[in-house]
């Protein structure tokens, strides 16, 4: 989705320098903004508040177009926060990740030149029969082209735009400056040990030696299992910036939309079961929900199709004690078992301690209504999301009161993270799949963890 302004390829800015002064230019085009629609508002006899005016649509497009022009981490960062709010995110930041989604921009020719004769050596067009200047997709932290080598075998390489990995921190920093500013992260929360997390993730993220290993490991994981396809790892073309691996052809995920009822259930059951995989078996979770990762290959007769998996730079190990909290939480769900469920949440890190004494009766509530979904027979209608409003409803009630905010643990977030992108993407395909009968076959949850 490149216009031809972008087609052309802007450098990205890779010295600090140049990123400052981008930063600087948005902090500038916001100020302005405001005071211009500040002014309007009074005019007319408003009076605005300071997050009334942050958040118009023109100061959005800003900040999107913004964190799309630096890309890097700042632009994976807006894209996490937003996945990870799901449901419960405010509409501004829903736009600015589809703006952001839309905005992906790409190295000009002779960037692109520079990084490959400094990973690959100057000599390297010769390894290759054939390589496509033109990226086939413009990524937040890399572009991906396609290459046929002299054997026949076409792959896919990813590579990374430069400074990417230096910058982290700063962007990370100066992304939260804007969240602020803009009134979307109050001034109250400790987001300290989020931040301490999001730039550790992102530093791993820009390690493609590290995305290989995990390349090779879920490729090793999922090898004999014909749901689901990951391209194979090619090291000989691989290096920290640089990614290569088997070109895999499917159209994106979200492309099902239109697709029969039982192709849309056959994607969501491949996925939720994949999920409930890397949470109890593996050990293992690529906690990057984004939907670009997934793709669909179209089956043959009497067969769906199969969901290929791409980009594994967010995977992570599963600690044991993670993987107990949702069993727990899950068998005390099945089981209808209120008590127990809102034990297991605050055991968990879920809910704090003074968020259930406060607010008690909220959280019965809230817990009543999972179970109750949760406790339908037959397969779960994921497009049917009436629960979700009455959740948000009470969740909103509770946040008011913020003595009793709490961040449940790091680990258990990025898990969540996985299993609310999972939930979003089969609410977007209004998939229809039987979560209960899939956690029941599971004995983790229907017998006590030893
Ligand atoms: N092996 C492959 N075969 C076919 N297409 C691929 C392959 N790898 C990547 N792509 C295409 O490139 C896009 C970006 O790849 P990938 O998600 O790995 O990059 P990324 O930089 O990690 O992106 P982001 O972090 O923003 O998700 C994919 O959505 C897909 O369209």
């Amino acid at each position: 989705m490149t216009d031809d302004r972008e087609r052309s390829g802007r450098a990205v800015p890779s010295t600090r320098l140049s990123r400052i002064g981008a930063f600087g230019r948005l902090a500038g085009g916001l100020a302005g903004g405001m005071m211009a629609e500040g002014a309007r508002r009074m005019a007319s006899g408003e009076r605005p508040s300071m997050r009334d005016l942050a958040l118009t649509p023109r100061n959005v497009g800003r900040v999107a177009d913004q964190l799309a022009h630096l890309r890097g981490a700042a632009m994976k960062l807006g894209q996490m926060i937003s996945m990870d709010a799901g449901d419960m995110l405010p509409a501004e930041l829903s736009a600015i990740m589809a703006r952001l989604r839309e905005r992906a921009q790409h190295m000009p020719p002779a960037q692109l030149q520079a990084v490959l004769a400094r990973e690959w050596g100057s000599d390297w067009r010769r390894r290759f029969r054939h390589f496509e200047a033109h990226p086939m997709a413009a990524a937040s932290i890399g572009q991906v082209h396609r290459a046929t080598l002299p054997d026949g075998r076409v792959l896919a390489i990813k590579v990374q735009y430069p400074g990417v990995a230096a910058s982290i921190d700063a962007d990370v920093d100066n992304v939260l400056t804007l969240l602020r500013v803009s009134g979307l992260v109050p001034r109250e929360l400790d987001v300290a040990p989020l931040l301490a997390e999001a730039k550790r993730q992102l530093h791993e993220e820009a390690d493609y030696v590290r995305e290989g290993e995990q390349l090779r490991r879920f490729g090793q994981l999922l090898a004999d299992d014909r749901r689901y396809v990951v391209p194979g790892f090619e090291p000989e073309f691989s290096t920290r910036g640089v990614l290569a691996m088997e070109y895999v052809e499917g159209r994106p995920v979200e492309a099902l939309v239109d697709a029969p009822q039982e192709v849309r259930d056959t994607a969501m059951r491949a996925l939720i079961a994949l999920v409930l995989a890397e949470l109890f078996d593996f050990g293992w979770m690529q906690t990057d929900p984004n939907f670009a990762n997934y793709r669909w290959q179209d089956g043959a007769a009497g067969d769906n199709g199969r969901l290929v998996l791409l980009d594994f730079g967010a995977a992570r190990p599963v600690e044991p004690s993670t993987r107990d909290a949702y069993a727990a939480l899950l068998r005390t769900g099945l089981a209808g078992d209120r008590d127990g469920a809102r034990e297991a949440a605050v055991a968990s890190g879920f809910l704090g301690a003074a968020a259930v004494a406060g607010h008690r009766a909220l959280i019965d509530r809230m817990i009543d209504i999972v179970i109750a979904e949760l406790g339908r027979p037959g397969a779960f209608d994921f497009g049917d999301r009436a629960f979700v409003g009455v959740l948000r409803e009470q969740a909103m009630e509770m946040a008011a009161d913020r003595s009793t905010w709490h961040i449940p643990p790091i680990e258990t977030l990025f898990v969540q993270r996985k299993i609310s992108g999972t939930a979003m993407l089969a609410a977007r395909l209004g998939a229809r799949v039987d979560v209960r009968a899939m956690l029941e076959a599971r004995s983790l949850l229907t017998a006590p963890v030893a």
